[in-house]
């Protein structure tokens, strides 16, 4: 039966006509405890996780109900099938078990395998590779230590290690207090930094641009690729490859490969036949989902990046985020509630984006992250019985990181007419204070809460014409101006704070999106661990490739493609 079949679901339509039309600056007034009743707090290992949901249009009533969905598309079962290694990808008849990866005890077991030994003999092979190459005692095929990694992979094999090295990227090089000469004291505690000197370089996209922009400035002597590919067939990263191999030979003997090349995948034949000793590869496991693979083998140029054991930091947030998910009532449970919102606001108030704007200039990927792990996972119409959804699914993830996006699309969400709910995520300590009086972080702070409050709060007539009555504006002039200076206001946002950005909270934070992207798919009643969507362009892209050639001319396809194709050929 369809979800939208449901008593739960004509509910929640019903209230989706009063709860969700109703005014949340209202609900503030009318409530001085609303706070208190629509926010979840972690505390982990000293870190503090608070999921803040009090300005959405909900009541308890709401929440009541579309926890009530959430029991009817039966989350909990699905949960426990997917913490017991069943291969709920059935699509590709894969167990979808990436937690397994991050878990902290000694048994998961899939198709009667207990996974954990497999894991700990590959974190114990990364464990050592990474005190090589951090120490400096793996040396080049002339003798010299490894300054430059390059990761060339991409999707699931690129956007995490990219996110995530970008996000860990405190390095100890900047003392502003010794720059600031009448430094008035920290307000911000400096942060310990987790980035060395290794430097970390991605290559994804199958643009000859991207492999040359990156390679031409690094020195084969002192460079180490790692080739990422779970399937060790992606035309992209084969490509990069191959040129990065090119490049690398142009200057070191075929026997120094060894030494400069290493290979994180699932295929163990197709790394021998690209010439990678199978002794440089760092497995994982067809359970292992591309985009939900940073905490694998994929991970490896993250350990590089910022050490092993913050490597392992990563991985315990996510697993305790794991735990909460697991075994959190509904009523507390954060990422049930950030996938019940999201239900709301995608299926009973037509919404069709959702937007992600981190204030951390260091999470400037993270919603480039999760582009790919929720669209790709969740962008499908096809439910799992085969038949088609009469309801929407994944919505358009898209976001950059505040308070650059208030200069740029803040207008739309505010004073456009789509409704466009936003997670904001900011931390209470910074890594960085260059004014020595922790300036720059209480601007981001209050940015990040004033734009909450006046998405909320909006600006009446009466209170926008009080403005521009105080400014001494003539009366013909604010008749003319009022409708423009009006914000409806009423625009929906949840908030998460973290008390500050290291592995472990990063990994929580990461962890509680793809189990909100896992309560979703549930509810939608789709596999979110398969991506056939991506195939069909795959392999007319291979057809066509062929066809690109100096002067020759096409007829076979379409009279679009074939007059690009022409015109392409014509100018090469
Ligand atoms: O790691 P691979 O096998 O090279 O795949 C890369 C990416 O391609 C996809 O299969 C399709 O985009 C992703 O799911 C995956 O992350």
């Amino acid at each position: 039966m369809s979800i939208t079949k449901t008593a739960e679901w004509a509910k929640l339509a019903e209230l989706a006509k009063t709860v969700g039309q109703s005014s949340i600056r209202e609900a503030f007034q009318a409530d001085p405890s609303r706070f208190d009743k629509f926010n979840m707090k972690l505390n982990e290992e000293g870190n503090d996780f608070l999921f803040d949901f009090s300005k959405n249009r909900i009541d308890e009533n709401v929440m009541a109900e579309l926890r009530n969905l959430a029991k009817v598309a039966n989350v909990d079962a699905m949960k426990k099938k997917m913490f017991g290694g069943e291969k709920i990808n059935f699509t590709e008849d894969r167990a979808v078990f990436h937690v397994a990866l991050r878990h902290q005890g000694d048994e998961m077991s899939t198709g009667g395998k207990n996974v954990m030994p497999d894991i700990r003999a590959v974190q114990a092979h990364m464990k050592e590779f990474c005190s090589e190459i951090i120490s400096g005692s793996w040396t080049g095929f002339t003798g010299k230590k490894i300054e430059n990694i390059v990761n060339i992979g991409i999707g699931g094999s690129d956007l995490g290690p990219l996110m995530v090295t970008e996000a860990l990227n405190r390095a100890a090089q900047l003392d502003w207090n010794q720059l600031v000469s009448n430094s008035i004291g920290l307000d911000c505690p400096a942060l310990k930094p987790f980035k060395n000197h290794l430097g970390i370089h991605f290559i994804s996209n199958v643009d000859g641009t991207h492999v040359s922009e990156v390679l031409k400035k690094l020195d084969q002597e002192t460079t180490l690729c790692i080739i990422a590919s779970k399937t060790f067939t992606t035309q992209e990263t084969i490509t990069n490859a191959n040129s990065a191999k090119r490049w690398f030979l142009s200057k070191a003997p075929e026997s120094a490969i060894a030494k400069h090349f290493v290979a994180l995948s699932t295929n163990k034949e197709k790394v021998a036949a690209f010439g990678i000793d199978t002794k440089n590869m760092f497995e994982f496991w067809d359970w292992v989902g591309g985009r939900y693979s940073l905490w694998s083998a994929i991970g490896l140029s993250i350990a590089l990046s910022v050490g092993f054991d913050n490597y392992m930091q990563l991985l315990k947030g996510a697993a305790s985020m794991d735990q909460h998910f697991l075994n959190a009532p509904a009523e507390s449970n954060i990422p049930l509630t950030m996938a019940l919102l999201g239900v709301w606001y995608s299926n009973f108030l037509g919404a069709e984006s959702h937007a992600m704007l981190p204030y951390d200039q260091y999470l400037h990927r993270f919603a480039a992250y999760f582009q790919q792990g929720d669209m790709e996972s969740n962008g499908k119409y096809v439910r799992r019985n085969g038949d088609e959804a009469d309801y929407q699914t994944g919505p358009i993830i898209w976001g950059e990181p505040g308070t650059n996006g208030q200069h740029a699309f803040y207008q739309l969400i505010h004073q456009g007419t789509r409704l466009i709910p936003a997670d904001f995520i900011a931390t209470c300590k910074s890594h960085n204070n260059p004014t020595g009086d922790g300036l720059h972080h209480r601007l981001l702070l209050a940015n990040f809460l004033a734009q909450t409050e006046a998405l909320m709060l909006g600006k009446s007539s009466s209170e926008a014409k009080a403005e521009l009555e105080k400014a001494n504006m003539p009366a013909e002039q604010i008749q003319k101006i009022l409708p423009h200076k009006i914000f409806k206001g009423n625009r929906p946002t949840n908030s998460i704070l973290l008390s500050e950005l290291n592995p472990f909270t990063l990994g929580q934070l990461i962890a509680a999106y793809e189990h909100k992207i896992f309560v979703q798919g549930i509810i939608w009643d789709i596999n979110s661990y398969d991506q056939w969507g991506v195939e069909l362009g795959k392999q007319l892209a291979k057809q066509i490739e062929p066809e690109i050639q100096k002067g020759s001319t096409t007829t076979a396809h379409d009279s679009s493609t074939n007059a690009l194709i022409n015109f392409i050929n014509a100018r090469m």
